[in-house]
C-alpha cells in the first residue's frame, strides 16, 4: 500500500464530486489534497475521464509539481495547484473547474458582486476575478504563471485566502480552495450557484444593488464573532 494511501483517497473522493455536483464536463476540471507537512499533494491524473478514475491512478507530486508518486501524468494544472501550496501553506484542497456561470464571468472579465445573504453566508467580499495572463506569462510557464496571478491579484486586492477561497481567472475559469479538498469542493459548488443566481440578478434588474453594508457586516459577525471588524473591500 502507497504511503501516501489517505491522501489519493481524499483526492479521489473529491474529485468524484465534481461530476456529481455537475460542476465538470467530461475531463475537464481537477482536484488536489494536500499534506502540507510532507510537502506534497495528490491530484487527479491529466486527461482521465472521471468515471476510469481510482484511488490508484491519483498522482502524488512535491510543490515543485514533480512527481513523487504515480503512472500517469499529473493534471496540467499541476503546477498552479503547487504555487498555491507553497504560498499558502493554510490550505489543504484546491479546484479547479470549468463551471457554467463562475467561467462566464470570468470570461466576462468581471468580478461576482455581493447581491445577497446567500453570497454573504459565504464570503462578505465580491468574488475577485484576476485579470488574464499578459502575452510573456502565456509564452512562459502559464500554469506556474497562473498560480502567481492568483497570489499577486489577493495581494492587490488585499484579500485574505482564508477568509475568501475562490477566484475567478480572466478568460480562463474558478479556482477555489479550502482546509480540506472536501471543503474546496463544497466552495465550487457554492461558487458555480452564486455565480448564476448573480447573472440572474443583473439580467433581471440590471441595476440591481449590492447587499447593504450593515448587512455584510452582520453575516462577518456571525461568522467571526460579534463585533468583528468587517474590514472586506
Ligand atoms: O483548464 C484546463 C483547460 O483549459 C484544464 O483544467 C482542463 O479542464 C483539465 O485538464 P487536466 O486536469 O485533465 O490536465
Amino acid at each position: 500500500m502507497s504511503s501516501y494511501q489517505d491522501l489519493k483517497e481524499q483526492a479521489y473522493l473529491a474529485n468524484m464530486q465534481l461530476p456529481k455536483l455537475n460542476l465538470v464536463l467530461f475531463t475537464f476540471g481537477n482536484v488536489s489534497a494536500a499534506d502540507q507537512q510532507r510537502g506534497v499533494f495528490a491530484i487527479k491524473p491529466s486527461g482521465v475521464p472521471y468515471e476510469e478514475l481510482s484511488v490508484e491512478k491519483m498522482v502524488v507530486v512535491d510543490f515543485d509539481g514533480i512527481t513523487v508518486e504515480g503512472d500517469l501524468r499529473p493534471s496540467s494544472d499541476t503546477k498552479t495547484h503547487a504555487v498555491l501550496y507553497k504560498n499558502w501553506p493554510e490550505i489543504g484542497g484546491i479546484v479547479h473547474t470549468h463551471s457554467t456561470y463562475a467561467t462566464a464571468w470570468a470570461q466576462a472579465q468581471r468580478a461576482i458582486p455581493i447581491f445577497g445573504t446567500t453570497h454573504a453566508d459565504h464570503l462578505t467580499a465580491d468574488i475577485p476575478c484576476a485579470p488574464p495572463m499578459e502575452d510573456e506569462m502565456i509564452k512562459g510557464d502559464y500554469e506556474y504563471q497562473t498560480g502567481f496571478q492568483i497570489i499577486n491579484h489577493f495581494k492587490n486586492l488585499g484579500l485574505n485566502q482564508r477568509e475568501v477561497e475562490m477566484i475567478l481567472v480572466g478568460n480562463h475559469a474558478p479556482f477555489t480552495w479550502g482546509k480540506t479538498a472536501e471543503k474546496a469542493v463544497y466552495n465550487s459548488a457554492v461558487l458555480e450557484a452564486v455565480a448564476q443566481m448573480a447573472l440572474l440578478t443583473e439580467q433581471i434588474n440590471p441595476a440591481a444593488p449590492r447587499l447593504q453594508a450593515s448587512l455584510i457586516e452582520k453575516h462577518y459577525q456571525r461568522k467571526h464573532g460579534a463585533g468583528a471588524y468587517y474590514g472586506q473591500s
